[in-house]
C-alpha cells in the first residue's frame, strides 16, 4: 500500500536537502529514498534527505538528525543541514528554542539561532551559528598517521591535509581553483584506498581579499554548491598549514559560511544561512 510523506525541501549556501520530520513520517527504507528522491531528473531533486527525529539512546538532546546523501549512503554529520534545521525547528514551530541541542551520529551539535524581526510570526531564523566539536586529524582507526598526504590523479599531484569534523574531508590548497576540474580529481579521490570510508574533497584557494574559495566534491553526492563539514575542515586546514588564523571566509559556488577555530575550547564554529525552497507530498 501507497503512503504520502510530507516534506520540505531547504537549502543552506546552495546545499539542497529534502527534509522529513520523522517524528510524524515513517520513511523505513531512507537509503532508496534518497536515491530515488534526489534524482534530479525523475525525483524531487537533491543532494540528499535528511531526517528529523527525537533524540534516541538516552542522549540528551532536543532533536536528532540522520542525513543520507544521493547515493544511499548515511552520514554522521552534515553542517549545512543542521544549520536548516535550526530554521525548521523554529520557524515551523517544533521549537520556540533558540539554543538547539541536535543529536547526530557524531555527537551532539548545539545550534544558535540569530533571529530578525520582533514577535512572532514576524520572527525569522536569519542565520544559524553551529558548535561543531573539535576537529580531528586522524584518519578512521586503521590509520593512525597524521595526513598531510599525497594524492596523485593521471599525471597531477594534489598535497592535501585530512581533517575530520564527524566526517572525514581531504583539502587540497591549489593555485587554480576556478579552473581546476572538480568532477575528475574529486571522484577519483574519493575512492582513493587511503579512504576505507570513502571522503569529502575540497579544493580551495586563498584569495587576494583574504578569503577561501573552496569548490567541493561531496563523498556520495558528487559536485555541491557548498559543505558545511568542508568547509570547517578547509578553515582547519588554513589554520594548521599557517595560510589563515583561526577565522576564515570560506565562499563557496552557493554562498558563503563563517568559520571560528576557537582557540579556548578548540571548537570549530560555523555560521552561516539556511532557506526554505518549497514544501511538497510524495508517495512512497
Ligand atoms: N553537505 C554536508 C555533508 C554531507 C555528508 C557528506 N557528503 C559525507 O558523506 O560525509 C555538509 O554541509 O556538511
Amino acid at each position: 500500500m501507497t503512503k504520502s510523506v510530507r516534506f520540505t525541501k531547504m537549502h543552506g549556501a546552495g546545499n539542497d536537502y529534502i527534509y522529513v520530520d520523522a517524528q510524524k513520517y515513517d520513511v523505513s527504507d531512507p537509503s532508496a529514498a534518497a536515491i530515488a528522491w534526489s534524482n534530479r531528473h525523475t525525483g524531487i531533486g537533491s543532494d540528499g534527505l535528511v531526517l528529523i527525529g527525537k533524540p534516541y539512546g538516552g542522549v540528551d538532546a532536543d532533536f536528532s538528525m540522520r542525513i543520507f546523501n544521493a547515493d544511499g549512503s548515511e552520514a554522521k554529520m552534515c553542517g549545512n543541514a543542521s544549520r536548516c534545521i535550526g530554521k525548521y525547528l523554529y520557524e515551523r514551530r517544533l521549537t520556540d528554542k533558540t539554543t538547539i541541542r541536535l543529536q547526530t551520529l557524531s555527537g551532539v551539535k548545539i545550534l544558535k539561532l540569530h533571529l530578525v524581526g520582533n514577535e512572532p510570526p514576524e520572527t525569522k531564523v536569519e542565520s544559524v551559528t553551529v558548535d561543531m566539536l573539535a576537529p580531528s586529524f586522524r584518519v578512521p582507526e586503521q590509520y593512525d598517521e597524521t595526513v598531510g598526504g599525497v594524492l596523485t590523479v593521471g599525471s597531477r599531484t594534489f598535497h592535501g591535509t585530512f581533517v575530520s569534523m564527524g566526517n572525514p574531508h581531504f583539502v587540497c590548497f591549489v593555485d587554480d581553483i576556478d579552473t581546476l576540474d572538480v568532477a575528475r580529481y574529486g571522484s577519483a579521490m574519493e575512492y582513493a584506498t587511503a579512504f576505507p570510508e570513502r571522503c569529502n574533497i575540497e579544493f580551495a584557494e586563498l584569495k587576494s581579499d583574504g578569503n577561501i574559495r573552496t569548490r567541493v566534491w561531496e563523498r556520495g553526492s558528487g559536485i555541491t554548491m557548498a559543505c558545511g563539514t568542508g568547509a570547517c575542515a578547509t578553515a582547519v586546514a588554513a589554520a594548521v598549514t599557517g595560510r589563515a588564523l583561526r577565522r576564515s571566509i570560506i565562499a563557496m559556488d552557493g554562498g558563503t559560511l563563517h568559520i571560528e577555530w576557537n582557540e579556548a575550547d578548540g571548537h570549530v564554529y560555523m555560521t552561516g544561512p539556511a532557506a526554505f525552497v518549497f514544501d511538497g507530498e510524495i508517495e512512497i
